[in-house]
């Protein structure tokens, strides 16, 4: 199980997580659902060890990749060199599989000034794919992606193998996970719980 046991979070006077816990099977693709604001990244945050709790511990299958709400892309890097920078030498002959599965084969000479906002997202999952580890947290995955592409990238991950916490605001995401925790707050709780 990928677990979080009574993780308390506040800034200033506001209380982000009370005492939330959570468990979540170490198989296939589990969403976070809930309005703006009500904690999710804040919780990914916790999970990835870049936000220390006041409160609570973590039990996590190994190393985390995450991928940030932002696209976080360097303008002076194109989209392969956006890969190799995250491969291990022995691992660059991997640029092309990483690309294909985001669909951005054929743009690598391309800098993000380049790319559309959705191309520019899927360059961002394919870095955080590439750069592997044992769970995936991806904050909003597919940003500004279609839904057909979401879908069949969402596929693609999912025959990797490796569990996946992911957040949306998309239906055609949502309805394409193995498990969705509708999620209220501030301060974050499971819904009808
Ligand atoms: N560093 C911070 N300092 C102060 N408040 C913060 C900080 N980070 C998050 N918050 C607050 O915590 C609450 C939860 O934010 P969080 O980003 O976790 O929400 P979210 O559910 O991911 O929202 P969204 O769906 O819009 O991404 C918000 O009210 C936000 O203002």
């Amino acid at each position: 199980m990928i677990s979080v046991s009574d993780i308390t979070v506040c800034f200033a006077e506001k209380t982000v997580l009370d005492g939330f816990s959570l468990a979540v099977p170490e198989q296939g693709i589990t969403a976070l659902s809930g309005p703006s604001g009500c904690g999710k990244t804040t919780l990914l945050r916790v999970v990835a060890g870049l936000q220390k709790p006041q409160a609570g511990t973590a039990s996590l299958p190994g190393p985390v990749s995450l991928l940030f709400q932002e696209d976080r892309l360097l303008p002076w890097r194109t989209v392969g060199q956006h890969i190799t920078d995250v491969l291990p030498k022995a691992r660059r002959g991997e640029v092309g599989r990483w690309l294909e599965l985001v669909e951005l084969a054929g743009e690598q000479a391309r800098y993000p000034a380049q790319l559309s906002g959705g191309m520019g997202r899927r360059l961002a999952l394919a870095r955080c794919l590439a750069c592997g580890g044992a769970l995936l947290l991806l904050d909003e995955p597919f940003a500004g992606v279609d839904a057909q592409r979401a879908g069949r990238i969402l596929a693609r991950i999912r025959a990797l193998g490796t569990p996946v916490l992911l957040t949306s605001h998309q239906e055609a995401v949502l309805s394409r996970c193995d498990r969705v925790l509708a999620l209220e707050g501030p301060p974050l709780r499971q819904k009808n719980r």
